[in-house]
């Protein structure tokens, strides 16, 4: 079998008493969309930062593209084709949308006008090719949602690892942006998600894995993934999973 794009194998990763990773793996398939999902402070977006250079491992490795990229920094990550995205986006204020995403191209791209050509020509594709010269801080938090994905874009990318990029959205903003994630697979990006909404993960990924307090406990296509017992009591309590056959059992 060939090698999968990204290969984490078993990371550890600890914070005083908090073991925020406790051996993970995962292998990260070429072309698809993914998922990583669990209840708040599981360790999702720790396991993120180990993979993209942010944070050093205690101990595991992470292989991207066939090479061991354990402990590498995020510029190097980002220069091999792996970026990820931030649950919190903090545009540069007082500088336009174009200026904004420019930042992203210049990874690969070094003249300022080559950066903004690029800038446009993604900001075109996530819909914000009417923004170009506004203020990114007026950006409304769906608006700044797709800067962060034009932003990822602009690097040129193999895989983007996008954390909860729908959190704080409506229903109808929620459904504006997943086209959006889609189009990106469809350039041919690898894309691996963290994600709360449970209609994205079940809409978008084809493959998800479940961490609850730093380890996996289930993986597979969500619709499984969703039913397995042990994620029902890891995001609902210990007892509802049985709670909840029962009262299926009684509804019959
Ligand atoms: N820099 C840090 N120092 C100390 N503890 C940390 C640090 N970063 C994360 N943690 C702890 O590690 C655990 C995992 O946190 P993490 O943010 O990775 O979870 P998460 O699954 O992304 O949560 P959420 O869905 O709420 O964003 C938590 O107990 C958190 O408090």
């Amino acid at each position: 079998m060939p090698e999968a794009m990204l290969e984490v194998s078993n990371i550890c990763k600890t914070f005083g008493g908090v073991r925020a990773s406790r051996n993970v793996s995962l292998s990260v398939p070429d072309g698809k969309i993914t998922s990583l999902i669990g209840p708040n402070g599981a360790g999702k977006t720790t396991l993120f930062a180990q993979i993209t250079g942010f944070l050093k491992p205690d101990s595991g490795s992470i292989r991207f593209l066939g090479e061991d990229i354990t402990g590498a920094s995020p510029e190097e990550i980002a220069e091999r084709g792996m970026i990820r995205t931030f649950q919190v986006v903090k545009p540069f204020a007082g500088q336009t949308v174009r200026d904004n995403i420019a930042v992203g191209a210049h990874l690969r791209i070094r003249s300022r006008r080559g950066a903004l050509a690029k800038a446009e020509e993604v900001a075109r594709e996530v819909g914000l090719g009417n923004r170009l010269d506004q203020d990114a801080s007026s950006l409304t938090v769906a608006g700044r949602k797709r800067l962060e994905v034009a932003r990822a874009l602009a690097t040129e990318p193999k895989l983007i690892l996008f954390d909860e990029v729908l959190a704080g959205l409506n229903p109808s903003e929620i459904r504006d942006v997943i086209p959006v994630i889609r189009a990106v697979k469809d350039r041919g990006i690898t894309i691996l998600l963290i994600e709360h909404v449970m209609q994205a993960v079940m809409s978008l990924s084809e493959y998800t894995w479940v961490l609850n307090q730093g380890g996996l406990i289930a993986e597979g296509v969500p619709k499984d993934v969703v039913s397995d017992p042990h994620v029902i009591e890891a995001y609902l309590g210990k007892g509802m999973a049985e709670r909840i056959a029962a009262r299926e059992k009684a509804d019959v």
